[in-house]
């Protein structure tokens, strides 16, 4: 990816997440992904809803620093799994990914998920809180979920949109929000800053429209 990506209207999306290029993809967009890694460490007393908020709007600027041009929109997210005041972010490894589903299991868990979009220096954010309820599991089930590797890359070690969606009874929310990117809040911000989600191409309809 060239550290500058010159641009006629476009919209881009700054993550490296497979889940949330799908997502914004769903929406029948056209969507180029720029990498912009910021480092994820939460700040002394930083409450989880500023953390994800924060995380959400720098990697939108990081993304927007990387491309060039006036029409041109960038999504950036972040997303957590709370509970009970802990805060599960991807696990660290196997272990902690074992961690995090015996204390999810057989209860309920909030997931947090921010979105943020730049568009032409200004920046809009969103949050998204997704209740969560898992079923009881026992070990040998955690035992045969961590086997498939979904666990990896994902706020508190499961994704909804995989195995552990037998494990799910029930959600308050947002699926795509628990899934990395709620749409909802997403298409918000879009028209917001003129962008219009409902067209049959990507191109902006800013240009369209005169
Ligand atoms: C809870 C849950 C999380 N996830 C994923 C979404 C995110 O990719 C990940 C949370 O980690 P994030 O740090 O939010 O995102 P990321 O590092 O994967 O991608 P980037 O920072 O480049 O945008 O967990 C699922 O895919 N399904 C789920 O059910």
């Amino acid at each position: 990816m060239p550290s500058s990506i010159l641009s006629g209207s476009q919209l881009f999306l700054a993550s490296g997440s497979p889940r949330r290029l799908a997502l914004l993809e769903q929406l029948g967009l056209a969507v180029t992904v720029v990498e912009a890694p910021v480092e994820e460490v939460a700040l002394p007393k930083e409450s989880p809803r500023s953390f994800v908020m924060r995380m959400a709007i720098e990697k939108a600027l990081a993304g927007y620093n990387k491309v060039s041009g006036h029409d041109i929109w960038v999504v950036g997210a972040d997303t957590l799994v709370m509970q009970d005041g802990d805060v599960f972010g991807k696990p660290r490894n196997h272990q902690q990914a074992k961690d995090f589903l015996h204390k999810l299991a057989g209860s309920s868990h909030k997931v947090l998920s921010a979105v943020a979009i730049v568009h032409q220096g200004e920046v809009l954010s969103d949050l998204s809180e997704t209740m969560v309820s898992f079923a009881n599991l026992d070990s040998q089930q955690i035992d045969n979920y961590l086997a498939t590797d979904e666990w990896r890359g994902k706020a508190g070690g499961y994704a909804i949109q995989g195995k552990a969606a037998q494990f799910i009874c029930h959600i308050d929310g947002s699926y795509s929000g628990v899934m990395g990117l709620p749409l909802y809040e997403t298409s918000a911000l879009l028209a917001e800053l003129g962008f219009t989600v409902l067209q049959p191409t990507s191109l902006n309809n800013k240009e369209q429209k005169s």
